[in-house]
């Protein structure tokens, strides 16, 4: 029906295009313009349809693709792709994917309670291609949608939002999430200047493959979950939807594991923000205000970041010793101290990172620090409100492993568990560790072959615990020792000059007797 009308009434259009040529010919300006209004009025006087078009650059946005228009093709290329016979496939960057869209100059249907409703694809070319624009990078496309008019009403208030709100739905359903690293300030400038970079974030890590007490994940879970499904409640009590966590635990516990398996079960990107390569506060400031919305923001290994305050240099340099002798502990200090020159960012900038400005730009963000020294933490930094919850990662306990187990070797329960269990509880060893041994090395390998090579590895360690606390006790006994040794030295050295004070009193006496 609607295509025999539109046949029909294309003729007439041509019919009519054909008489306004030879007018243009013989008419004078001012008339024609009167006639061309006249025209227009009679066509849309008996033309039974309204036409609605949707420019995929909107007038004052020449570089940015309308968001209407690409809700529109993500929802055509799903929802109607069955029924167009000319369709486009594009592979989306980075991934196998197939994205089929209409070719240009087709139409397809779609049925909306009861409403039909036709769209289609076209462009405008320019008369003239701009010297420098690639292959059909100047042609205008658009797609146009048209219903009867009786349906107007329908059509634009109800209709057109399900489209919007549909082809919205599908591109986060379909989006790549992504993991973006922030540049050097220096290099923000010039022919590239964006202030973060990204690769595809495809971390394997979930909330099911995390090892830890399952109360605990039950908690963080329910906690997550809670913030993502809150938006409304944000905005009821006037706070911006956003939350911090604080991860700490020594190195090995799973604390970035733990943030993409939050990012895998919110869908959210992630900014894995490096304080040092930030020359100063408002380089920071900019880096924020250049995240979207969904994601999650991530500043690694706090402590080590930054000098935050002269206060804290000061408490630094007096556990320097500490760190001296702590194998970790070294090698972060001297990565940090070659990286550190440069950056200028304080404390108080961090914290208005988080309070200030963080909190008036954009919604639905988390920020998540990492640490492996939560006691060297400014706890002006980590008070509530800014790290809205505490979590402890730390060294496998029998919880913990039966997960790792399960991961690795598929074993819910097995007779060695009892005695890793007890070794578990005497020593301490990392999930990291722990999942390296319960890693098959060969194809002979089994579950049975992993829990041996674990159990070893415990009583290792637990011995090397143990030679360790000996050799420190020895150390300290020495030292006690040495400091007792050293005090009954100070008494005889005290001794010995008092008696030569009093040899000296004697003799002083005895000149001055004599
Ligand atoms: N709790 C855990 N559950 C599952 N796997 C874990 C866990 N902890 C560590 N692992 C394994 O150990 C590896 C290292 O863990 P991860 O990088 O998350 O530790 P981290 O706490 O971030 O350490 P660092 O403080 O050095 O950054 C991971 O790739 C993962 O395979
Ligand atoms: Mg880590």
């Amino acid at each position: 029906m609607m295509m025999g009308d539109m046949t029909q009434l294309g003729s007439l259009m041509a019919g009519v295009m054909f008489i306004w040529a030879i007018f243009r010919q013989v008419v004078p300006d001012e008339f024609r313009k009167d006639l061309k209004k006249y025209t227009n009025k009679i066509i849309s006087y008996i033309y039974p349809y309204i036409e609605i078009t949707f420019h995929e650059y909107e007038l004052d946005g020449w570089f940015e693709r309308s968001k209407a228009f690409l809700s529109i093709e993500r929802y055509l290329s799903t929802t109607t792709s069955n029924t167009a016979k000319r369709l486009k496939a594009n592979v989306v960057k980075d991934s196998e994917s197939v994205v089929l869209s209409m070719e240009d100059y087709e139409e397809v249907t779609d049925e909306f309670n009861g409403i039909k409703i036709w769209w289609t694809s076209s462009k405008n070319i320019p008369s003239q291609r701009s010297l420098f624009s690639l292959r059909g990078e100047d042609d205008k496309r658009y797609y146009k949608l048209t219903c009867k008019r009786e349906h107007r009403e329908t059509v634009t208030k109800v209709y057109l939002k399900h489209v919007l709100d549909e082809g919205k739905a599908i591109a986060v359903r379909t989006r790549q999430r992504k993991l973006y690293t922030n540049n050097k300030s220096e290099n923000w400038y010039g022919y590239k200047r964006t202030v973060w970079s990204h690769i595809v974030f495809e971390h394997p890590s979930t909330f099911d493959t995390l090892a830890m007490d399952p109360k605990k994940k039950k908690e963080i879970l329910d906690d997550l979950r809670m913030f993502s499904m809150s938006k409304d409640y944000y905005k009821k009590v006037g706070k911006s939807w956003k939350r911090g966590y604080l991860l700490y635990g020594p190195p090995g516990t799973g604390k970035s594991s733990m943030i993409a398996a939050m990012a895998n079960l919110l869908e959210y990107d992630i900014y894995d923000l490096e304080l040092t390569s930030v020359k100063d506060n408002t380089d920071l400031r900019k880096l924020l205000i250049d995240t979207s919305s969904k994601s999650i923001i991530v500043i690694e290994d706090i402590d080590c970041s930054l000098d935050l305050t002269g206060q804290r240099k000061e408490k630094k340099e007096e556990g320097e010793d500490q760190d001296e002798k702590d194998p970790v502990a070294k090698k972060v200090k001297k990565g940090k101290d070659k990286e550190n020159k440069g950056s200028e960012v304080t404390l108080s900038g961090l914290l208005n990172f988080i309070d200030g400005l963080w909190s008036a730009c954009g919604s639905e963000r988390l920020i998540v620090f990492t640490t492996n020294y939560v006691e060297k933490l400014d706890p002006a930094l980590i008070r509530r409100g800014r790290m809205d919850m505490h979590i402890e990662l730390s060294y496998c306990c029998y919880e913990t492993f039966k997960v790792l187990a399960k991961n690795y070797l598929d074993v819910d329960s097995h007779e060695l568990f009892a005695t890793i269990g007890q070794l578990l509880e005497e020593t301490n060893m990392t999930p990291a560790d722990v999942a390296e041994n319960l890693m098959p090395k060969s194809n002979e390998a089994n579950a049975e072959t992993c829990l041996n090579k674990l159990i070893k590895s415990l009583e290792f360690a637990k011995e090397e615990a143990r030679l360790k606390a000996v050799e420190v006790a020895r150390i300290k006994a020495e030292e006690e020792e040495k400091g007792k040794k050293s005090e009954e030295n100070d008494e005889k050295v005290q001794e010995i000059d008092a008696q030569l004070d009093d040899g000296e009193g004697k003799e002083t006496n005895k000149v001055q007797v004599t």
